[in-house]
This record gives structure tokens, C-alpha cells and sequence, in this order.
């Protein structure tokens, strides 16, 4: 029997993320069956894991308090510490806190001990795409890795830490359990709604000029700024799912 992944369904990039992950897992040669995940139950059967795709955090906050699904998403993530992916409004809904939030907030599923700030960037029109050299793609034996395309579409950024951090592939600091953030990418050179940074709060991590971080892992919670379904590059996605599958 094959595992399943679940790609939540009520709006953004669900199509675009199950093709992708499918490509992925033939590539590498994996039998997974992926489904759309609208219900719990449907939810209690992707054992392998979850993707939370872009689109509008307000929107699926509310689909999913609606659906009866929010306590299942945040006992799955939290409780059960299954594999979960958020992409742009998917990191927003795995993350603790958000900032610029509409005026009545919203509920969020949690994970990832950080704030968000959302629309970071600007509004759609200010959209834009930019290659990654991204570290954790590379094998060990390469200083660089092919340009990743990333495509970022209102994003939200990770503002602030809200436990330690530690530096992804450090040896010495690899964490002991699941408990820290793991910052993954950063986008150099934009760092100007950092407010968090520039007033030198506690746990922010981003200091004028830093960049701001746009992937970051904390256990078995992932989550990137940016869309990877939306082009035709898999490797995030073979990525995520040799994570999750080893
Ligand atoms: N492309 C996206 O997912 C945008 C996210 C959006 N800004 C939000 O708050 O949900």
C-alpha cells in the first residue's frame, strides 16, 4: 500500500500543487496517491502528509472554521506532528502569529514559532519573480544549485522569530528535537518594512539590509513565501517529499 498526501482544496494552487507532486514522486521513482482534502476524514487519510497551498489566508481560515476543520488541521499539524507544507497563505495559516491582518484578525492553524507579516511586498500588481540559489537543494558536494524560480504573489515574510533559531545545515546546531526553526532561504536586499528588525525586537531576525526569509522548517512544518507549483521546477517538491518519505 502506497501513502497518501492530502493538498487542502478550497481554493489557490490545489491543481497546480497535486500535478507537481505527482512529477515529483514519479521522478523519484515514490508511490503515493494525493488527494484533495476538504474534510476530516479526508484529512485522517493523508498519512504521509499535507500541503497548504496559496491563495487567500482570510478565505481559507474561514473555509476551515466553516468546514469543521480548523481543530483538525491544528491537531494534525500540533498533536499528530504530521508533515505539513504551507506556500504563501499556506505559511500564514502554519504560522503563530500574523501581522497586518485584517481588522477583525484571523485564525490561524500554527506550528511555526514566528509572525508573519502579511502582503509584505505590496499588492498584486507589485508581484514579482526572482532566482533562488537555495542552499537546501544543493547536495553536499555542490556550492551552488541551479537557479530556482520563485514566483511571489502578495507574500507574506517570516518577521520575526519567535523562539531561537538555528542555522539550516549546521552541524552543530541541527536540533536535538523538533522545537527549532530552521531559517532555509532568504531573499537578499529586501528588508524595508522590517519593522520588527529596525525597532531590534526580541527574536527578530532580519537586520536592516539582512533580507527577509522566505523558507524555514521547524520539524515536520515547512513553509515558503513563495510558489513553487506555479512553475515548472519540481525540485522543492521532490524535496518535501524525500523529507517526508525517508
Ligand atoms: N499568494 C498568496 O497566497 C497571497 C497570500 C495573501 N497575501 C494572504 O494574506 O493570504
Amino acid at each position: 500500500m502506497g501513502l497518501t498526501i492530502g493538498v487542502l482544496a478550497f481554493q489557490g494552487g490545489v491543481i497546480e500543487h497535486m500535478t507537481a507532486l505527482k512529477k515529483a514522486a514519479a521522478s523519484l521513482q515514490k508511490n503515493v496517491t494525493v488527494i484533495e482534502v476538504r474534510s476530516s476524514a479526508e484529512l485522517e487519510s493523508c498519512d504521509a502528509g499535507l500541503v497548504i497551498p496559496g491563495g487567500e489566508s482570510t478565505h481559507l481560515s474561514r473555509a476551515a472554521r466553516e468546514c469543521g476543520l480548523l481543530e483538525p488541521l491544528r491537531d494534525y499539524v500540533k498533536a499528530k506532528k504530521r508533515p505539513v507544507w504551507g506556500t504563501c497563505a499556506g505559511l500564514i495559516m502554519l504560522s503563530e502569529e500574523a501581522s497586518a491582518v485584517k481588522q477583525d484578525g484571523q485564525e490561524l492553524i500554527g506550528g511555526l514559532d514566528v509572525r508573519v507579516h502579511r502582503n509584505h511586498f505590496g499588492r498584486q500588481n507589485e508581484s514579482f519573480m526572482t532566482n533562488l540559489d537555495l542552499e537546501f537543494l544543493r547536495s553536499s558536494n555542490e556550492s551552488s544549485s541551479p537557479p530556482f524560480p520563485a514566483m511571489f504573489i502578495r507574500a507574506p515574510v517570516v518577521d520575526k522569530l519567535l523562539l531561537p533559531t538555528t542555522k539550516a545545515h549546521d552541524a552543530e546546531a541541527t536540533p536535538k528535537e523538533d522545537a527549532a526553526v530552521e531559517v532555509l532561504a532568504i531573499l537578499p536586499g529586501r528588508h524595508a518594512s522590517n519593522k520588527a528588525a529596525a525597532a531590534g525586537e526580541l527574536g527578530s531576525v532580519s537586520p536592516e539590509g539582512a533580507g527577509d526569509i522566505i523558507a524555514l522548517r521547524q520539524g515536520k512544518v515547512f513553509g515558503t513565501s513563495f510558489h513553487p507549483e506555479l512553475t515548472d521546477d519540481i525540485r522543492i517538491h521532490e524535496w518535501w517529499l524525500q523529507q517526508i518519505l525517508s
